[in-house]
């Protein structure tokens, strides 16, 4: 992993003498050709300092870097190449920046259930009406947010007011604050002699990922007040199995599997815990999460507990999950459910099998395009392979994430999307759902999504906090059989689909199941899988030979009754 990580950097310098008139270009001012970027574009515009946009200035990573410099595309020069760049100049694309926060598109909310407050459209007015205290909301003024999103506005007042919640939102508009910023203001302060012992809030997440980052969202909430807020991991569970540390502890994020195994170890106590929120809800209750879940909802034993369920997606039998979960709950969607934003323009790209991929995605990238690319494969092997490919093939920055890297693999590769410095990153589901990488400008499913929500959720990382987006799609012929439903959505949220796509048959429920089983190599480039076979049969009759010589050999001193013993030296396994 580590020289992969060496090649993948490369070490390419940029010229800016040689490209004095791109830079100049990019001095110039970047417009966003969407209107509602302009407020926050011109207050955080890097342009307007003189610099290259961070996320512009590719070469900046690989300075001092050595080895052979990355083969990389010319900076634009053409005035489409141009217009490009400039749309990929928006500011803010650091984690620190504050986010496009006025500019978040409006939808239409609707809201279901009994006695709906009435919705809050300035933090102000929350604060007034709840009495919110004033610390919390400058907090999120210093992270640049300065108003309520839809999901905000609307689903912040139900927590509140002490209400369930199954709250239904589009990819990147703000649900994490929307449940977080209630959680802080009922806790109202860390934890003291009346707030009884124990964790006070517990918010559930489907991958260590998506629970680190939410951990950093809350720290955010956190600044200036000693709240005792922890990322459960094998570390953190072992020193809140002492009794003493853990009644102190006002928050708990954690991955359901994490949490349950410190509850059944009895190293956890959860009787003290009034707000539960499962982010990704349609996630962690499917089949595979469902015990865990309900194994933590039977140990909050509060009977005044608050629980709430939070997805972009949530599809007819989770909904049904969740509502026997929750109390008297409200539902709010916003915009349409199961729906993308109109910020992400989608195509869906006809390649013939999957061998024809890579030379489709390698010609993809040998065009200017706007950094950094995430690009979702099927399996572990697969972005391993493709992570690979990409690189021998002078693809500089490339990287890769999935749930068989070490913890240490994972964080590191997560912690170079952050800084930038990955340009094109190659991952499974594990990176589809909640994570939050501001300047993740396309999406490339290179593997066609396993369900409708997959293909939501993955498109998502791109077009968020109010950004425009590109997401594309390869598939191939086995996949069509399952094309219609995401053409659906293409549809549904206002991008072109090609007639004779509307005009296939509905698959069955049965075809739509098996949806995420078509069967793929896990070498993503035939040529080189041929030349793995023929290594491998190379290698199987050296050894096969060597076993005969040897057994010849044996034959000769051994009585004929002794018998090899089968899977020897050539055993694969
Ligand atoms: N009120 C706001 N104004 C501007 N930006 C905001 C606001 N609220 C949240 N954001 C920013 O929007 C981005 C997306 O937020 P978040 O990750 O909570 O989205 P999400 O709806 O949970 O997405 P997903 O469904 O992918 O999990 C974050 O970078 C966050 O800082």
């Amino acid at each position: 992993m580590e020289a992969f990580q060496l090649l993948s950097r490369g070490g390419a310098k940029f010229d800016k003498k040689r490209f004095t008139n791109d830079v100049a270009l990019f001095k110039e001012g970047g417009t966003s050709n969407s209107s509602h970027h302009k407020t926050s574009a011109a207050a955080a515009d890097p342009l307007q300092t003189g610099e290259l946009p961070a996320e512009l200035d590719f070469f900046k990573y690989a300075q001092g870097g050595s080895g052979t410099p990355a083969k990389r595309k010319a900076p634009p020069t053409t005035v489409h190449q141009r217009k490009k760049a400039r749309l990929s100049a928006e500011p803010d694309d650091d984690d620190d920046a504050p986010p496009a926060a006025s500019s978040m598109p409006k939808h239409r909310v609707t809201a279901k259930g009994r006695d709906v407050p009435a919705p809050a459209e300035t933090f102000e007015a929350l604060r007034e009406r709840y009495d919110v205290s004033s610390h919390l909301v400058q907090n999120l003024r210093e992270s640049g947010i300065v108003e309520p999103t839809g999901i905000q506005a609307n689903g912040i007042p139900i927590l509140m007011e002490g209400r369930d919640l199954a709250a239904i939102s589009p990819t990147g508009t703000g649900k994490t604050i929307a449940y977080l910023l209630p959680i802080f203001a009922a806790l109202n302060a860390p934890s003291g002699k009346d707030s009884g012992t124990g964790v006070r809030a517990v918010i559930l997440a489907p991958t260590r990922e998506l629970a680190g980052q939410i951990h950093n969202e809350c720290l955010k909430l956190a600044q200036g007040r000693k709240w005792r807020i922890v990322l459960f991991s094998k570390a953190t569970a072992s020193t809140l199995a002492d009794k003493n540390v853990r009644d102190k502890v006002d928050i708990v994020i954690s991955t359901p599997l994490r949490l349950v195994s410190s509850l059944q170890a009895g190293a956890l106590d959860l009787n003290n815990v009034r707000h539960l929120v499962l982010d990704e809800a349609d996630r962690m209750l499917d089949a595979e999460f469902l015990p865990q879940i309900q194994e933590i909802v039977g140990a909050c034993s509060r009977s005044d507990i608050q629980k709430a369920v939070f997805s972009a997606t949530l599809p007819a039998g989770a909904e049904k999950t969740a509502n026997e979960m929750l109390t008297d709950p409200i539902r709010i969607v916003v915009g349409l459910k199961d729906t993308p934003l109109p910020l992400i323009s989608q195509t869906l790209t006809y390649v013939r099998d999957d061998h024809s991929k890579l030379p489709s995605l390698l010609s993809y990238l040998a065009q200017p395009y706007n950094p950094p690319v995430l690009i979702f494969t099927s399996t572990q092997p697969r972005a391993a392979s493709l992570a690979e490919e990409l690189v021998l093939n002078g693809i500089s920055n490339v990287d890769c994430l999935h749930a068989g890297l070490s913890k240490k693999e994972r964080e590191d590769a997560v912690s170079r999307m952050r800084r930038g410095e990955s340009w094109v990153m190659v991952s499974t589901e594990v990176m589809a759902r909640g994570m939050d990488f501001k300047g993740v400008r396309e999406v490339i499913n290179y593997d066609f999504p396993t369900s409708v929500q997959s293909y939501v959720h993955r498109i998502g990382r791109t077009g968020r906090a109010g950004r425009e987006g590109k997401a594309v799609t390869y598939f191939t012929d086995d996949d069509a059989p399952f094309l219609k439903p995401i053409a659906n959505v293409l549809l549904q949220s206002g991008s072109t689909v090609p007639e004779w796509i509307l005009k296939l048959p509905k698959p069955s429920k049965m075809k739509r199941k098996a949806m995420g089983k078509v069967k793929r190599d896990e070498i993503v480039n035939s040529a080189r899988k041929i030349g793995r076979n023929d290594a491998v049969k190379k290698r199987d009759m050296i050894a096969g030979s060597k076993r005969r010589t040897a057994k010849a050999a044996a034959g000769e001193t051994k009585p004929r009754s002794v018998r090899e013993t089968p899977g020897g030296d050539d055993s694969d396994s």
